[in-house]
């Protein structure tokens, strides 16, 4: 089955512009894309209409969600190479309400190949801007380094979710993830925000879990999302059967748990 279709009206009534949240951290492995999968499958399960851009080579956030590389024809690439429009790369109701711009291994080679080209680090940006009134929410899963995939990735954005993994090394590097956003803000995108930090892999029987939490919470100065992720095999287990965790083990505590985080991301756009 082909995902990719070209769609030309606009489906969507509402006139607001779709909220775009980078999910980055330079650190492999601290739950970027099951935080990116599962966000983005619990915001549209709850009535909200996503988008999952994934922007990672590795294309985790592809995978998880079921999408093999055989399905689709374009991908994110195509659509900042301009080989091909934003619509026709989009993979469509991958699950009900949420559409996913995919990626693959020909992602790897943009730092070298748009080194030339005029707005680098816009490229996204300009992409997203033309479909981001149809989507209440924009997710983009980043690779773990700040290159120039990540900084476009932050130029496109709104606001930025930060994963933090709670083991001892947590905030090695992380003023260096927050040094870019500010760069970021300063020369290519004004308006960008921390969206916040979201704890991950919480093990309820560690010390240094909890340890870890508190820690960032006297010594960061970011806004903390309550709900804390924890620990769970469900969610290790449900990219390799293509699935997010509501659909996978819905009464899983990680279901629940990236539930209340949807929740709680949507109950900020309201204030
Ligand atoms: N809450 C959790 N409970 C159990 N396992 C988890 C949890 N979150 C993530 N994992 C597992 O930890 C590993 C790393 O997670 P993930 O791929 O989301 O991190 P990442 O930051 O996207 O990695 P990368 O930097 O390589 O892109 C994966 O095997 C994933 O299944
Ligand atoms: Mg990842």
């Amino acid at each position: 089955m082909c995902y990719n279709r070209l769609v030309i009206e606009n489906e969507r009534e509402e006139t607001d512009m779709g909220r775009i949240i980078t999910i980055a951290n330079q650190k492999g492995g601290v739950g970027k894309t099951t935080t990116a999968i599962n966000l983005a499958a619990c915001l549209a399960e709850a009535g909200q209409h996503v988008m999952l851009v994934d922007f990672d080579p590795q294309g985790n956030a592809s995978s998880g969600l079921g999408l093999e590389e055989k399905e689709f024809e374009r991908t994110v690439y195509d659509m900042l190479a301009e080989e091909a429009s934003v619509e026709e790369c989009i993979a469509r109701e991958v699950q009900e309400n949420l559409d996913v711009l995919p990626s693959d291994m020909n992602l790897a080679a943009a730092e070298i190949e748009f080194q030339e080209v005029d707005n680098k680090e816009k490229l996204l940006k300009q992409s997203l801007d033309q479909i981001r009134d149809n989507y209440d929410f924009i997710l983009i899963d980043c690779p773990p380094s700040l290159n120039i995939l990540t900084i476009n990735a932050l130029t496109a954005a709104d606001t930025v979710l930060v994963p933090i993994q709670c083991e001892y090394y947590a905030l090695e590097g992380l003023n260096q993830m927050l040094k870019t956003v500010d760069l970021v803000k300063r020369k290519l995108n004004p308006s960008l925000e921390m969206e916040g930090v979201v704890f991950t892999m919480y093990d309820a029987r560690t010390n240094l879990s909890l340890q870890v939490v508190e820690s960032v919470k006297s010594n960061l100065n970011q806004t903390i999302y309550k709900t804390i992720i924890p620990r769970n095999v469900r969610l290790a287990e449900a990219p390799s059967h293509g699935m997010p965790i509501n659909r996978y083990s819905s009464r899983s505590t990680g279901a629940e748990s990236y539930r209340m985080l949807a929740a709680e991301v949507i109950s900020r756009g309201e204030v």
